[in-house]
């Protein structure tokens, strides 16, 4: 969905071959990624699938073994033009323990310049953070909730979170999924790392999947949807015509004690099924959409 406003910004964050080695380990291998301008993006898998290091690569805290990568056209090693467009969220949320929410967000509000007082008192009051204790005393969850504030208050163009939930309590999760997609609707850009399925599957246009530094596939929900097998359950009068050899059917199966019942598995278009079943007199057809969950279990 495009969400910029018809207007034309080019790629929000583009990457070339950006590849991390530490080591002998390779933790991000030849990522050619395109984020548009405007979108949510989901950048998904399994723990130690590179993740973190690619919004490390994008804010220029880590250098690349090889490759490039753009925010809005600039360099990320270019980092003090790159910052003033950037607003982010790391995975392991350090800040200062000695100084209290207010002074950490006043601190980083100096540094990134731009900050819309209003705006930052109605994310302190939606996500229902006194920022007037030390940090050093806040619940992780309230840190985090400083670091999406002081990521969000200066309405960047492009936000990286890592993560940006984690710690959370379901209701300020919600409330997090309100705060992004209003972002979004403004023009900002999300790209949003996440392990977690059900954080990304309500709010992200596009998803990438990583896996073991590699990214194995860039979709909409829908279209992973589409890939996923569907289970169909079918029960005739009489005998089952022959489906082994049908296109996009596999795992045929009988039903034991019921020779007219069948259950298959089709991926892509179920019309070559139902042209074969034309004819016969079907008394039952179930079908089961794959979970999303089974979908990315077959990536991971
Ligand atoms: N500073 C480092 N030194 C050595 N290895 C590292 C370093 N940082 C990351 N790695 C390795 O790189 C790989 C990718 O790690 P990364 O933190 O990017 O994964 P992730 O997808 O963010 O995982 P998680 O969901 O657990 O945060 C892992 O094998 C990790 O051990």
């Amino acid at each position: 969905m495009d969400r910029s406003g018809g207007r034309d910004r080019g790629a929000a964050v583009a990457t070339h071959d950006l590849t991390k080695h530490y080591g002998a380990v390779v933790a991000l291998d030849s990522l050619d990624l395109e984020v548009r301008a405007g979108e949510i993006f989901g950048f998904l898998g399994p723990n130690g699938a590179g993740k973190s290091t690619t919004i490390r690569l994008l804010l220029g805290l880590v250098r690349p073994t090889r490759g490039t990568a753009t925010i809005l056209g600039v360099p990320v090693d270019d980092v003090a033009r790159a910052h003033r467009l950037v607003g982010y969220v790391p995975g392991d949320v350090a800040l200062w323990p000695q100084l209290t929410g207010t002074e950490t967000l006043e601190l980083l509000g100096n540094v990134a310049g731009g900050v819309d007082a209003a705006f930052r008192d109605e994310l302190l009051e939606r996500l229902q953070l006194d920022p007037s204790p030390r940090v050093r005393s806040l619940s992780k969850g309230n840190r985090q909730k400083v670091a999406l504030v002081a990521a969000m208050m200066t309405r960047p163009e492009v936000l990286l979170l890592d993560e940006p939930t984690a710690g959370l309590d379901p209701l300020m999760e919600a409330e997090f999924q309100l705060l992004a997609r209003e972002a979004a609707a403004r023009g900002q850009t999300l790209f949003l790392s996440s392990h977690i399925l059900d954080e990304v599957q309500d709010l992200c246009d596009r998803v990438g999947i990583l896996r073991a530094g590699r990214l194995v596939e860039v979709a909409t929900l829908n279209d992973l949807r589409r890939i996923g097998a569907t289970k169909v359950e079918i029960v005739v009068d009489g005998l089952l015509p022959t489906l082994d050899d049908v296109p996009g059917v596999s795992a045929v199966e009988t039903v034991a004690g019921n020779p007219g019942a069948v259950r298959v598995t089709v991926t892509g278009s179920p019309g070559p099924l139902l042209q074969r079943l034309a004819g016969v007199p079907v008394v039952r057809l179930r079908t089961e959409e794959p979970s999303l969950e089974e979908i990315f279990l077959t990536y991971y």
